[in-house]
């Protein structure tokens, strides 16, 4: 009887391994079958030079100093210098508690666990993203996948009340950390951040939840190909799955991940809204031949018609409205394969 029951036990389990297999196959997106001109043709990117990194710490900011009369000045100015010298750092103490954090990632694996086919059907609106639709080469392809939503329609994410509730209860936390952060980098710059936050609302921030599958030929293919975020300010959730990378002064640097911090980095438009004193610096995501990895982003992004213009003067960058960035990233993108970003915006 025992044996039985062990033997059929044994059966269930391999039934259970299969269908994850199968689950995760059918899943995931058909990078190879798309792409299969590119990676026959591979003037791949295996230049060891541009592969290179070197591991380092981000500067890491306790936000609970904020709260403390002795030392909120001090946890204000880390801020401030962060932005300035690096325009990435990692926040911990940042009040979104560790159960959140969780239960958005559960239901982050069960969304993207859905078949491959449902996936693009039930987003067909170009919420869900995966690959780089308008790469040449295998240098400019995405080995990932992404639901990319307002934040305002994050809710048709969710099937039930319960995962509603969870995405409400991040974006609400993040739109909270995303508003305290605005306002000490605007202090920073002698400016009021209200411009910023009244701009910046639930129509218009994003939220990006990043899927990236284990990918066979990973000296080949980004995760995510280097980039700079067309936003105010990010505030990223990764796992523990190195993969994130930042460009300080032409060297690559591997963010090593740290479970209890959030990494925080500039976008496009605060370097231009501070003159380039904030740094919006690219970043890229390398993929994994083992291990898949999840992360989410927050987006501080403005409506269309908000318009970006420094307070210092002479101003780098001209006058601009962010609706104009972005249609010009997006025309720099599908002509050339790469965004050009500020430079196009040179005063
Ligand atoms: O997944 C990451 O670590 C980075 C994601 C990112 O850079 C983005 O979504 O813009
Ligand atoms: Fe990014």
């Amino acid at each position: 009887m025992e044996i039985m029951r062990i033997v059929s036990e044994a059966k269930e389990l391999d039934q259970a391994a299969v269908d994850h297999s199968a689950t995760v196959m059918d899943s995931n997106p058909p990078f190879v079958a798309t792409y299969k001109s590119l990676f026959s043709s591979r003037a791949s990117m295996n230049h060891e030079a541009e592969l290179l990194a070197v591991e380092c710490d981000l500067p890491l900011v306790d936000l609970s100093r904020l709260n403390s009369k002795l030392e909120a000045k001090q946890c204000k100015q880390d801020i401030i210098t962060a932005a300035t010298e690096w325009g990435f750092f990692q926040i911990v103490n940042h009040g979104v508690s560790n159960s959140l954090l969780a239960r958005l990632r559960r239901q982050q694996v069960k969304m993207f666990r859905q078949p491959f086919k449902k996936k693009v059907l039930d987003f067909s609106d170009d919420s869900y993203r995966w690959g780089t639709p308008t790469a040449t080469s295998l240098k400019q392809l995405s080995w990932s996948e992404a639901y990319h939503i307002p934040v305002s329609s994050a809710n048709k994410l969710a099937r039930t009340s319960t995962n509603r509730c969870v995405i409400e209860e991040f974006s609400a936390a993040m739109a909270q950390l995303a508003n305290q952060l605005v306002d000490t980098l605007a202090e920073g710059l002698g400016r009021d951040g209200t411009y910023i936050k009244e701009n910046c609302t639930r129509n218009s921030c994003y939220l990006r939840l990043n899927h990236y599958p284990s990918c066979p030929l990973p000296g080949e293919v980004f995760g995510l190909v280097p980039h700079t975020d067309s936003d105010f300010l990010t505030i990223l959730c990764q796992d523990t799955v190195c993969g994130l990378q930042l460009n300080k002064a032409g060297r690559w640097v591997t963010v090593k991940p740290n479970p209890n911090a959030l990494i925080v980095n500039i976008g496009d438009l605060f370097q231009a809204w501070s003159n380039g004193l904030y740094k919006s610096v690219e970043h890229r995501v390398m993929s994994n031949p083992h291990l898949e990895r999840f992360s989410v982003a927050y987006f501080v992004c403005p409506s269309k018609e908000t318009l970006i213009q420094s307070s210092a003067l002479p101003a780098i960058y001209r006058k601009f409205s962010f609706g104009e960035y972005r249609l010009q990233v997006q025309q720099d993108v599908r002509l050339t394969g790469h965004k050009v970003g500020l430079t196009r915006f040179l005063a």
